[in-house]
């Protein structure tokens, strides 16, 4: 199979924070890989690293054998930040936030031409937001604010996703909209790395999970990925409370 991410024995540090410690994971293309962790387990982390935006104290990334920097100039990378890394108050329409996935392939005047504009409303209308398109981003709903970062990484048609918590705060309809699109991308052979909460959505999410917490505890398919000792471990929990954890999730 072929692997796109190559995170190796990867440590970062803020001040004395121990953000990742030894951190090793191959993601592998054509697959939607699930990262499972708690709270400051160090996903965020892991997915600033693989974007080139922290740089390991220890160890190395590479993105089908580039390093992140390059990789993400080369539009290879698509990125959904977290809900609270996004200035929604910031007067961009939806329609423009979808074009940003298309900067990358814009000339030097920065002109959108006519593939650029049909990639965004095919993209729109993937997401079924062609009718909100004019609208200010903030104005969105919970779930309508993930379909638009969604539909910019596809109109920006790179072959890495990584999607940092995009079900938190995500209506049913938006959550298993989002799943579809992310599994007919990989079936597409792009690589798709999503962090999440949602222990319920990843047998349809996922074909494969892995459990971080601080390091990468585990690697492998979801069914032994959701086995109360792994998630326990992962949680820091007991076996029993790791079981109603992944019921009530
Ligand atoms: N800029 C920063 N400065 C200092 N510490 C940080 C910084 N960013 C993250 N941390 C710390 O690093 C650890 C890992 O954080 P990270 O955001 O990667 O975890 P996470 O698994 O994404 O958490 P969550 O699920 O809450 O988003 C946490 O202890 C966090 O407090």
């Amino acid at each position: 199979m072929k692997t796109s991410i190559s995170v190796e024995h990867v440590t970062v540090r803020y001040g004395d924070v121990v953000a990742l410690d030894d951190a090793s994971l191959e993601v592998a293309a054509g697959r939607v890989t699930g990262l499972i962790g708690m709270n400051g387990s160090g996903k965020s982390t892991l997915f600033k690293s693989i974007m080139g935006a922290v740089r390991p104290e220890l160890g190395s990334v590479l993105i089908d054998g580039m390093a992140p920097a390059a990789a993400r100039s080369s539009g290879r990378v698509a990125y959904v930040p977290q809900s609270e890394d996004v200035d929604w108050a910031f007067p961009i329409s939806v329609r423009d936030v979808v074009m940003m996935g298309r900067y990358g392939r814009l000339g030097v005047t920065r002109r959108p031409r006519a593939a650029d504009r049909a990639a965004v409303e095919q993209a729109l209308a993937r997401v079924e937001l062609a009718e909100l398109g004019d609208r200010q981003i903030g104005a969105l709903s919970g779930g309508q604010k993930k379909r638009a970062f969604v539909a910019r990484c596809i109109a920006q048609d790179s072959e890495l996703l990584l999607l940092d918590e995009p079900f938190a705060g995500v209506d049913q309809r938006s959550e298993a909209m989002i799943v579809r699109l992310l599994r007919e991308l990989a079936a597409a052979g792009r690589t798709v790395l999503v962090s999440t909460h949602d222990l319920h959505a990843l047998p349809d999410l996922a074909d494969e999970a892995a459990l971080l917490l601080r390091r990468v505890l585990f690697h492998g398919s979801v069914e032994e990925a959701l086995m109360p000792e792994r998630l326990a471990h992962a949680f820091g929990l007991d076996a029993r409370d790791a079981r109603e954890t992944g019921e009530t999730l």
